[in-house]
């Protein structure tokens, strides 16, 4: 039976790092099929959200919830087979695999963690198969049998989605996907995040707000920490504080 929970949601999440507050009562809710923006100046505490999401950090209070269910103290590995995946802002391919190769291993890695030692033959042809639909949704079915290192670096980007989609996610967090790619190319990128399956939610941290404003359904605009603001595009153009605070500093609206 479907629920009505969000995807994510986090409850009044505060984090300190000695006397610096980076992360302030952060309260906010992902729906499934969601592709919300997380945006803010340097510094405002958006990898540092993302890491207390995804476990790689504590919060020192508050709540997460995954589908309704409390992660708050779970590790990282057991929120992922809830679900929970992301991609950071710096490349972590293997160089010498190819496309293929990487998502099999992920695939089969992901099959291990969920306790299927053992595949026979048509198990294995069942893992190609989802290989090459992931590749192919990612546009990389045509170079995935070169190695990763002959690869644009926009392509490689669009691998580490394919890795993350390999786990099987319903929340997948993206920190800068387009982190060093051409600006040219960073548009068909998100398009191809844009045209990821619509039960996946997505929150991705972007600081081109071209892309953001074409891309997100909804933004949320982190400051000192706090949320600003959570709202549509529109609305998150249009209000002053944002203009004020962060827009207007890089005179993107
Ligand atoms: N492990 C850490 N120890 C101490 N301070 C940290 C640590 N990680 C981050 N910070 C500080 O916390 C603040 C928030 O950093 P964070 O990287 O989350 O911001 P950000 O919004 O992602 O910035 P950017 O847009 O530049 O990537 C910064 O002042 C940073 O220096």
């Amino acid at each position: 039976m479907e629920t009505q929970q969000p995807a994510l949601r986090t409850e009044a999440l505060c984090k300190s790092f000695g006397s610096l507050k980076v992360t302030r009562d952060v309260t906010f809710e992902l729906p499934r099929g969601a592709r919300y923006a997380l945006i803010g100046p340097n510094g405002a505490g958006k990898t540092t959200l993302i890491n207390l999401i995804t476990g790689e950090m504590r919060p020192d209070s508050g709540r997460i919830l995954l589908d309704g269910r409390e992660v708050t103290q779970a590790p990282t590995m057991a929120r992922v087979r809830q679900g929970l995946t992301r991609t950071f802002q710096i490349n972590t391919l293997f160089p010498d695999l190819t496309p293929i190769e990487a998502v099999l291993l992920a695939i089969c890695e992901r099959d291990r963690a969920a306790g299927q030692f053992w595949r026979s033959l048509t198990s294995h042809r069942v893992a190609i198969d989802e290989s090459f639909e992931i590749l192919t949704r990612l546009r990389l079915a045509e170079v995935a049998t070169r190695p990763t290192r002959t690869l644009p670096y926009g392509q490689q980007r669009l691998l580490e989605m394919a890795l993350a989609l390999a786990t099987k996610p319903k929340v997948l967090l993206l920190d800068e996907p387009a982190a060093g790619v051409p600006k040219d190319e960073s548009a068909a990128l998100f398009s191809v995040i844009a045209a990821l399956p619509g039960d996946i939610a997505v929150l991705f941290i972007e600081h081109d707000m071209d892309i953001v404003f074409s891309f997100a359904s909804r933004i949320i605009v982190l400051v000192s920490g706090g949320v600003l603001l959570e709202a549509e595009p529109a609305v998150v153009r249009g209000d002053p504080r944002v203009r004020e605070v962060y827009l207007g500093k890089v005179g993107h609206v």
